[in-house]
């Protein structure tokens, strides 16, 4: 007999639940749905099922303990076929032959020894940073606008320079490939979250290109190529450097020559430049966006400031920059990373897996090609995890009754587990952790001198990386001299 799909909203006569289908911020919905329908939930849009998984247990159940078959992406006509980005690492099929070259290759250059060795460039791009909003203490919104979200554009675009041996021009909006990754930013989720009838009628995408209704076919094409520029413009400029000049070692110059400096394989060469790609396109907007919800809640949390200015002080002393061999020294810094992470986590949903085969949990059928979205937001802010979720309280990281560490869940799950993790905790630490050390960071005053509460008016971006908007906050050099002490 066949076992029932779990519980989900009720449902229309074909279309499903197509009609309900949140446009923004989804993942408040569906943490609001699981309330009725459980931590397993089933969307039927048409003939598609997705799975909603909104607990720990079914999350790490699921993706991590089964992840020889959960860690597949969904296959989708829009991104793979129409905007001709089947060989993009985010939506590779694990069962591709590329898959396990792909992340072979991404943990070679990202894991803990290779992060090692960018940390000088780390380390230049902190210094800028740090002096960009130095000089611009007193108007952040201007810097805020000038570098797209202040230091959110220059953390987010050091990791260019890691996968491609390449300075950003400053100010980093007027870099070209900059540009080129801002534009990217938003054309992966336009191309996957959004209902395109083209996903289940794949029929329409016969329709000539200048039918009235095949819109779908113009978005495609445009994205297409967008996401193309973003992978093959800087691969050349790569390539012809390498040609030319022997490059600084990254990610590209390691991987691009053999042993004996001759060029790889054209396949070889093809993997490497869609990892590279890779790495910028999951690296820029999802440090950045950690790092914006840091000013948003240390700016309205003095306490927690101080303690960590006490801590930093207590550890390093003033005077010199805070650098990643600091980090294991500083655990109430890193508790308060691990809470940013938590209260506002950057990809609340992680992104798309699929199960391979036939699958049954908790007595329920989880078919097989479903797709499978994994609440992430809804499991950080799961009270039975963490105790009155909504408050930012890194302190419960720290102590004798710790509770569960966030980062199980932020990074995504099984064979598909980010595998920048490691170079965006220490990007992160280095910004933060050197922030506190030399300025004071508060909430910004309106022109009668009042405080503006920045949690008002505040909104989130809805896509794969959420950031939040509409907010400002204020920063002062804690002594005069903090940064003519460290150089700056
Ligand atoms: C705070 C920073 C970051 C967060 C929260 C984050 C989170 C995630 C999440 C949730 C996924 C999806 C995992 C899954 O499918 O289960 C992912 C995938 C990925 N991330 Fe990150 N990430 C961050 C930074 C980075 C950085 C710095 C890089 C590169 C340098 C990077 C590269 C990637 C890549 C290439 C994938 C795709 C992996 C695959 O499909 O197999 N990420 N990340």
């Amino acid at each position: 007999k066949r076992l029932p799909l779990p519980p989900g909203p009720p449902k229309r006569f074909l279309t499903g639940n197509l009609h309900q289908l949140p446009k923004t911020k989804q993942w408040l919905t569906y943490a609001d749905w699981a309330k009725t329908y459980g931590p397993i939930m089933t969307l039927q849009i048409f003939n598609r099922t997705t799975i909603i998984l909104t607990s720990a247990k079914g999350v790490l159940d699921l993706l991590d303990s089964r992840a020889s078959i959960y860690s597949d992406r969904p296959r989708s006509w829009m991104l793979h076929t129409l905007a001709g980005q089947d060989a993009s690492m985010f939506g590779l099929s694990s069962r591709d032959l590329r898959f396990p070259r792909y992340r072979k290759m991404l943990v070679a250059g990202l894991n803990k020894r290779s992060v090692t060795k960018y940390r000088p460039e780390l380390e230049n791009r902190l210094k800028g940073l740090l002096r960009g909003l130095a000089e611009n203490a007193n108007d952040f919104e201007s810097l805020l606008t000038t570098y797209t979200g202040g230091i959110a554009l220059k953390a987010g675009f050091r990791l260019y320079s890691i996968a491609y041996g390449y300075d950003v021009v400053e100010p980093a909006e007027n870099d070209y490939f900059v540009q080129l990754i801002d534009k990217a930013d938003s054309a992966m989720p336009t191309l996957v979250q959004p209902f395109y009838f083209v996903e289940v009628f794949p029929f329409l995408r016969f329709l000539p290109k200048w039918f009235p209704t095949a819109t779908f076919h113009r978005i495609a094409l445009e994205k297409k190529k967008i996401l193309d520029a973003m992978v093959y413009v800087p691969y050349e400029w790569a390539k012809k450097k390498l040609e030319t000049s022997p490059s600084e070692p990254s990610f590209f110059s390691q991987h691009f020559l053999d042993e004996d400096e001759k060029k790889t394989s054209q396949e070889d060469a093809d993997n490497l430049m869609w990892t590279s790609g890779a790495i910028y396109s999951g690296g820029a907007h999802t440090t950045s966006s950690a790092l914006t919800s840091f000013f948003l809640l240390i700016s309205t949390h003095s306490e927690i400031q101080k303690a960590a200015q006490a801590e930093i002080d207590r550890v390093v002393g003033r005077g010199r920059l805070i650098n990643s061999d600091d980090k294991t020294s500083l655990p109430y810094i890193n508790a308060l990373i691990k809470e940013v992470l938590r209260w506002a986590p950057v990809a609340p949903m992680g992104l798309r897996h699929s199960v391979t085969q036939d699958d049954i949990y908790e007595g329920y059928l989880i078919p097989k090609g479903s797709m499978i979205i994994s609440n992430i937001w809804a499991v950080t802010h799961d009270a039975e995890l963490y105790s009155e979720p909504f408050v930012f309280n890194p302190s419960r990281f720290l102590g004798d009754k710790q509770q569960r560490d966030p980062f199980d869940f932020v990074f995504g799950f099984g064979r598909r587990v980010c595998p920048g993790a490691t170079l965006a905790e220490e990007t992160i630490f280095l910004a933060i952790a050197n922030c506190l050390s030399l300025f004071n960071i508060s909430q910004a005053r309106d022109t009668a001198g009042q405080e503006i509460d920045p949690m008002q008016g505040l909104d989130w971006r809805t896509g794969l990386v959420t950031l939040a908007l509409n907010f400002k906050f204020s920063l002062t050099p804690r002594s005069p001299d903090a940064l003519d002490a460290i150089g700056l």
